[in-house]
């Protein structure tokens, strides 16, 4: 997975990058084979991975982490019970890392931990001399989501949220427009400008997703999210020999029929299982 990041890696650009971001000489240098739960330094470009009529301002990026990477960052997270803290009205915990976002800047700075050091190496932001120190963990039992909302003045414009263990549709909404993402476990999804500042996110609380689709020939021609071909779930769909087998075989699929819309064939219902979501972001710090 990596190779196929490393390959839109611009080498002027690295460097540039490298020098003005972190200090490198703090991360170990890993091979390829060995880096299990170790972030290698990758400075991406974003760009190709701008989600197409998304008012180009969302960027997903499918399988950013290895299955191992997840897991040493839930191990992480799970080691960390202190740090848990329940909103109770929205029904969800949160661990928050860097210091707290108040309207003067953060304040009571914290250094990021190890393992979310690591994870700010994959992130992007639009600004190089500005760095990720600030991050919000969020866990969502299947069913909880989080209402729509904007992140505020507070943050820097771009977020970078990764997506462990489950999926789920995450939306953007304005006024009547609403616009629907498919989020993969192991996923990157980046959002800034307007989509920051114009469009509410937020998750249902549903206890399953619903993907509309236009099934033909043994194709998925069209569905209603904005990120489709983007998704590892296209991906895996060009490989079958039956995508309507395939579908109806997922443990945590159910594919239906729709009768008589012009648009779609099959609705297909996915179960969330527990997510754990890790917003990095940068805030200014408090001017003095
Ligand atoms: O969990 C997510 O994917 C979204 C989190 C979020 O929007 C936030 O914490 O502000
Ligand atoms: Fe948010």
């Amino acid at each position: 997975m990596f190779k196929a990041i490393l390959k839109t890696v611009k080498q002027e650009k690295t460097k540039s990058s490298l020098s003005e971001q972190q200090d490198i000489a703090q991360i170990p240098k890993i091979e390829e084979k060995q880096c299990q739960t170790n972030f290698n330094r990758q400075i991406l470009e974003y760009l190709p991975y701008q989600v197409p009529n998304s008012i180009e301002a969302i960027f997903y990026i499918k399988e950013i982490l290895t299955l191992q990477q997840q897991e040493y960052l839930m191990n992480e997270i799970y080691n960390q019970p202190k740090r848990w803290v329940d909103l109770l009205h929205s029904n969800r915990r949160v661990q928050k890392y860097g210091g707290d976002v108040k309207d003067e800047g953060l304040i009571n700075v914290e250094l990021l931990p190890d393992f979310l050091s690591q994870l700010s190496n994959l992130c992007f932001l639009d600004d190089n001399t500005l760095k990720i120190n600030h991050a919000l963990i969020n866990e969502y039992a299947p069913g909880i989501g989080i209402h729509p909302h904007f992140d505020g003045p507070l943050y820097h414009n771009f977020v970078n949220i990764f997506s462990i263990n489950s999926t789920c549709i995450f939306k953007f909404k304005k006024e009547d427009q609403s616009l629907k993402l498919f989020v993969e476990p192991g996923s990157l999804l980046i959002f800034t400008k307007q989509a920051y500042t114009e469009w509410l996110h937020g998750i249902n609380y549903h206890h399953d997703d619903t993907i509309l689709m236009n099934i033909k020939y043994n194709q998925v021609c069209n569905t209603d999210l904005i990120n489709f071909p983007q998704t590892s779930l296209y991906q895996n769909l060009q490989k079958v020999d039956n995508v309507i087998e395939y579908l109806n075989s997922q443990p945590n699929y159910e594919l239906c029929q729709i009768q008589n819309d012009n648009q779609f064939t099959h609705s297909l219902i996915i179960r969330r299982l527990l997510r754990v979501s890790i917003t990095l972001r940068h805030v200014p710090y408090k001017r003095i």
